[in-house]
């Protein structure tokens, strides 16, 4: 779900077919809903004197964050003595729809034969588990050496909602591409495309290690703004036991997965209340976060799209991208590559969830066997190239 502010309103956008998701998954997404300017929540209801807005307003945030993460216990580690048939067969042809990137690894590779693979992976719950403490979700090592072999066959890029240089601490690889505040600011490779160069929010500049690099940061004029907002967060919220909020340079995360459930509206009403006093950023939510970001027309699908434009990797029938992400913010690359059937996007999931993905693995430890895979793929598909010549 995504509010957007204006002067007036901030008008809810959703983009997953609202009826359809929550009927195959309960409560995925928060009833559909509009704000007024206080942003008491305006809903058709039969009768429109009973009841307080407040409650309304409080319990449709309550649903989403609610449901912003799903319980993590995988369902095919799931006792079956204690599981219905039901939970079994809902998780099943949800496999259907969205089958194993593991299982499915002979179709994807069939696909990809001849083709040159460009590989966009999210980080949280992609290549860390999700854990308690933002600060402490590090890359498990085995993971990292799969993307560091992968990045020697595939041209690779992180694409993250937090900081660009938070994550690439976290990875620590210098081959790879980097696209922090999900995709709001991007260090890609040099390439004179008159698509990327001539765009006004494009630098040229050097990296760490000297090397001429293209800077994008579409967001740039929201920086004090988002500073501004960052410093209220914390005040505002400091008495909230468990809450933390972490500054992702163009956009700022409240995480909620430490707050008592029983505060969960008091954290979402402070934030709306912040909010208002500023039309010009919007409010989002991932996994048990809600984010606050600039309406910009920008978002990881984009991202992905002047990456291989960067790369010089778009508009090519010989270019496979793969997308991989666990999170609602990932949905618009897996959108952006399923259109015209531009490439693949897997999502990280080991609950049924409705997504823009086509394949889906269950975990970071699926992905780096993922990786794995493509690696050992390739080298033998090089290796029969060189005996063919
Ligand atoms: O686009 P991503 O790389 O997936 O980043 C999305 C958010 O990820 C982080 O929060 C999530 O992971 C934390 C660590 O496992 C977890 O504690 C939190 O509950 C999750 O929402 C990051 O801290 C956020 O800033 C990112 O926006």
């Amino acid at each position: 779900m995504d509010f957007k502010s204006n002067h007036n309103s901030p008008v809810l956008t959703d983009q997953v077919p609202v009826h359809k998701s929550r009927l195959r998954m309960s409560s995925i997404i928060p009833p559909p809903a509009t704000f007024s300017s206080n942003l008491f929540l305006n809903v058709p209801r039969r009768n429109p004197l009973s009841g307080k807005l407040d409650d309304v307003r409080a319990s449709s945030w309550l649903d989403a964050m609610k449901a912003s993460s799903p319980p993590s216990k995988k369902f095919k580690e799931i006792n079956h003595d204690t599981v219905s048939d039901e939970t079994d067969s809902e998780y099943f042809s949800w496999l259907m729809k969205y089958p194993s990137a593991l299982s499915s690894f002979e179709q994807i590779t069939n696909f990809a034969k001849g083709k040159k693979i460009a590989l966009f992976l999210d980080y949280d719950g992609t290549l860390s588990p999700i854990v308690d403490n933002p600060e402490h979700a590090f890359m498990p090592s085995a993971i990292r050496f799969a993307v560091k072999n992968a990045a020697k066959y595939f041209p690779t890029a992180i694409i993250s909602g937090r900081s660009r240089d938070k994550v690439h601490g976290f990875v620590g690889l210098k081959e790879l591409y980097y696209a922090g505040s999900h995709g709001m600011d991007i260090v890609g490779p040099v390439r004179d495309s008159e698509s990327v160069v001539s765009h006004p929010n494009c630098i040229r500049t050097t990296d760490e290690q000297g090397k001429e690099v293209n800077l994008f940061q579409p967001a740039s004029e929201f920086l004090p703004m988002i500073e501004e907002i960052f410093r209220s967060l914390i005040e505002n919220t400091k008495d909230i036991i468990g809450s933390k909020v972490e500054n992702n340079k163009f956009c700022v995360s409240v995480h909620y997965r430490l707050v008592d459930e029983k505060n969960w509206d008091v954290i979402a009403q402070r934030v709306l209340e912040i909010l208002k006093n500023y039309p010009r950023l919007r409010l989002t939510y991932g996994r048990k976060v809600l984010e606050i970001r600039p309406i910009i027309d920008w978002n990881k699908g984009k991202a992905v799209e002047f990456l291989l434009e960067s790369l010089g990797l778009s508009n090519s029938e010989d270019v496979l991208p793969i997308y991989v992400g666990d999170d609602r913010t990932d949905e618009d690359a897996f959108k952006v590559l399923g259109e015209g059937n531009k490439g693949f996007g897997i999502l990280v999931s080991s609950v049924p969830k409705e997504s823009h993905a086509c394949y889906s693995l269950t975990d970071p430890s699926e992905v780096m066997e993922f990786l794995r895979s493509l690696v050992r793929w390739k080298k033998c598909e090089v290796g029969a190239a060189h005996l063919l010549t």
